[in-house]
């Protein structure tokens, strides 16, 4: 199995393309999902926010007021390193279970949907490849406020907050152009599945994980003869 990067700028149509992959019977791995789902209740993650950031920035219920942490880590950089040493590594971790549970499943390969996929650089080295959604500006701007209810000085503001898109394009080993209609953007996908799906490079992985298995069983076969040898 290999690993395929996808991201792109805000609004210009990451969920989209993601939505296209999952109709091809891609597995997914969703940094935003697994996000949330580390810092639920009962989890560490949690827990240990709790004991930093206070009750304040927890809802009755002991979900996370997202709003009012936002807006804290938005404001303060040490609390956003904070905040990002907590969630970070238990993001890593279940990342590396969802991969080795598509690996275990045979799949060829699996995307994994980050918004910050450059930002962050924690897979980057592991990728075979990258594929960056962008569309005009315009329409990301129009996309965006129409989305969010944004105003259009807020909408400028999250787009300005983000690595510059043509950064992400520069990154990119491929570039799906999302500005036009939905059967555009799905002739793309389909092109960039079928160039992954031929890669033989999931083979590098599989073979490796076997020699790995074999050297591990016959060491622990003759360990065992060894120990049990009259
Ligand atoms: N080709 C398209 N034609 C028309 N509308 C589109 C197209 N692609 C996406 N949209 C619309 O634009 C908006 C943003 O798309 P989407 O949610 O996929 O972006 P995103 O990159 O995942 O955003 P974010 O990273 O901010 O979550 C959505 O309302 C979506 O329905």
């Amino acid at each position: 199995m290999f690993l395929v990067g996808l991201t792109g700028g805000i609004s210009t149509g990451k969920s989209t393309v993601s939505k296209l992959f999952t109709a091809l019977s891609v597995p997914i791995i969703d940094a935003d999902i697994i996000a949330r789902r580390v810092v639920q209740p009962g989890r560490r993650a949690n827990k240990r926010i709790r004991k930093n950031f206070g009750d304040e920035v927890f809802q009755a219920d002991g979900n996370l007021n997202r709003e009012l942490l936002g807006k804290i880590i938005f404001n303060d950089a040490n609390k956003r390193r904070q905040l990002n040493s907590i969630t970070h590594p238990e993001i890593f971790r279940e990342m590396c279970w969802e991969i080795l549970y598509y690996f275990g499943k045979g799949y060829k390969f699996v995307i994994m949907d980050s918004p910050l996929l450059f930002e962050s650089g924690t897979w980057v080295n592991y990728l075979k490849c990258t594929i960056v959604v962008s569309c005009e500006e315009n329409l990301q701007l129009q996309r965006l406020m129409q989305r969010n209810q944004l105003s259009e000085t807020d909408a400028v503001a999250r787009i300005k907050a983000q690595m510059p898109l043509s950064e992400k394009i520069s990154k990119a080993d491929y570039v799906i152009e999302n500005s036009g209609t939905l059967e555009d953007t799905k002739r793309q996908v389909t092109e960039i599945y079928n160039k992954l799906d031929n890669s033989k490079a999931y083979l590098t992985v599989r073979i490796s994980a076997f020699i790995l298995f074999a050297l591990f069983t016959g060491g622990v076969s003759v360990m065992i003869s060894w120990f049990f040898s009259p």
